[in-house]
Parts: C-alpha cells; structure tokens; sequence
C-alpha cells in the first residue's frame, strides 16, 4: 500500500484506514500539550506540503525532524537530542505549533534521547517507539501503524537490522505535486546504512527489509536519515537505490562488507543505551 501515491490527508481518511485494517494510533484524549505563544503573524513555510524542520546536534551528528500539520499545528518531533530539549521547544514555539508527540526510530546508542526531557517541560505530549525496541514509551508502535498529527499521518514501515526494533515513519504526499517523505533512522542512511553489529543488528535482515520496504516507496520520496557524517542532509529513494555503495551490492557481498566494516563502538553507548531503554526519563544523566 505505501508504494502507491495516496497524499497524507486521503491516508488518513477513516474509510480508507479500515480498508487496510490499520491501526490509527490516537492521541486524542491526551490534554493539550501546552499554551505556547503562538506566532500568529507569519505563517511557517511549507517544505512539500508540511511544516517541516531538519535540526542538527553537532555531538552525535544526530538529525532531528520537526513536522506539524499546517492546519491544525500539531507537531512531532522524531529523534529528539537529549543536550537538544530548549532548542527545540524554542524553535516549536517560535513557529506557533503544538507538540503531541515525539517519535523515536530506535533505542539510540550513540546519544540519549530527548523524549522524557521534552514530555517534562511539555505535560500532555506523549513518546512513542516500536514496540520491537524493548524501550518504554508512551505508545508502543507496531508494523503498519499510522500515528495521526492535525490531518496527517505517519505511516510506521517495520525496518529492522540495524537494531531489531528499528521503525522507519513515512509521510505520503501531502499536496498534489509534492514529495512524500520517509524517516529512516539508521536502517537506511545518505550513501550508507546503519551498521549491524550490536542491539539485534542483523546485515542480511537490513538488506531485506531496505529493498522490500524503502526501495519499494515512491522513486522522489525524500530520504531523511538519523546521523549523517559528512554535511549531507537528504537523499531520494531512487538515488538510494542506484547509487547507494552498499545497498546496490549482492545480498552475500553486502553481508561480508558489514561484518568487515570494524567500527569502534559509538562514544556514548554506555551511558546511552540504558537511558533510552527508560526514554530518557530520569535526566539528567551522568
Ligand atoms: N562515532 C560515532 C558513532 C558512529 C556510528 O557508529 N554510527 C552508527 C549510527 S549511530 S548507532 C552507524 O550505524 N554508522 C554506520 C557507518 O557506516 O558509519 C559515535 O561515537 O557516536
Ligand atoms: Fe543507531
């Protein structure tokens, strides 16, 4: 269903969710997240349809993404920093939105996340993970979830290997014309791919699941990573697809070229992976 071209509002449409027997995650009884002071007199501009943000923390080379619906403002953040709560909210409220819902691709290992800081300035915003993970969240995620904000939907797309709890989210085309998005995590990265070995990582299950599930979206889908290393910030799905040094090799040939990549382990591990198996709930942290 994802390979089709549905836009955001019309895969949010209840006769079509129960078609596909999807299940909508709902944030509707939660209380409003906050009063924040609204800028009222500009509109924040559109990228594809969406309000949408790429934000950088330099320490992990860690990308965080806020999306929010232009109508209603309702926004998410996916893959918060941590060290990166203020700048975020400051930048939230700076656009006039309403934070519900923070999202996390994967239990990091490489930087805590900033779920638990953001729901403690932010009552009523809740966290959410794939179930898979292991890590606690407010809701669960599974498979084939869709997480409404405002009028759009996220679609949550399975992508493990990297971890075994890896999710990527993926936005369809929110406006005639444009591009969907998709949030990759570490499964699938700029030129690249998250690496395989601790947490569940599985090399020949990430090239299953990035040519079954990620090169199967739309060819303009925009790609938007966890991490990249070299400035870059956005890729495609056909660029991926044709271009990408590992992914674009034999399923052997790439399982080899994983178990030789012999990189040392992320600088923040120890500290990290407990934290975010409690959604960085107990900051701050040593
Ligand atoms: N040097 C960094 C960690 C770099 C690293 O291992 N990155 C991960 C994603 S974060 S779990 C990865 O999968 N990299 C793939 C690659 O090919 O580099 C640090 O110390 O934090
Ligand atoms: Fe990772």
């Amino acid at each position: 269903m994802l390979a089709s071209r549905p836009t955001a509002r019309a895969a949010a449409a209840p006769a079509a969710r129960a078609r596909r027997a999807v299940r909508v995650v709902s944030f509707a009884q939660q209380p409003a997240a906050t009063a924040v002071a609204a800028n009222k007199a500009s509109k924040p501009a559109l990228t594809n349809g969406v309000i949408f943000r790429q934000l950088f923390d330099g320490a992990s080379s860690t990308y965080t993404y806020l999306l929010a619906d232009p109508l209603s403002l309702e926004a998410v953040l996916i893959d918060p920093v941590l060290e990166q709560a203020e700048r975020d909210l400051e930048v939230v409220d700076g656009l006039g939105l309403n934070l519900v819902l923070t999202l996390n691709t994967h239990c990091h290992a490489d930087h805590i996340t900033g779920s638990g800081k953001l729901k403690a300035l932010r009552p009523g915003v809740r966290s959410a993970i794939a179930a898979a993970s292991g890590a606690a969240g407010d809701v669960q995620l599974r498979d084939g979830d869709s997480v409404p904000f405002g009028a759009l939907a996220l679609a949550c797309i399975a992508t493990p290997g990297h971890t075994s709890g890896c999710m990527s989210f993926y936005l369809p085309p929110a406006a005639p014309g444009a591009a969907g998005l998709v949030f990759t995590g570490d499964a699938l990265l700029i030129r690249g791919c998250g690496r395989t070995d601790f947490q569940g990582g599985d090399a020949a299950g990430l090239y299953d699941t990035v040519h079954a599930r990620l090169f199967s979206l739309p060819d303009d889908t925009l790609v938007l990573p966890g991490h990249d290393y070299r400035g870059r910030t956005a890729s495609s799905i056909a660029e991926e697809r044709a271009l990408n040094p590992r992914l674009t090799k034999g399923r052997g040939e790439f399982v080899a070229l994983m178990a030789g990549l012999g990189l040392p382990y992320p600088k923040q591990i120890d500290r990290a992976l407990p934290a975010n198996l409690e959604d960085g709930a107990r900051f701050p942290y040593e």
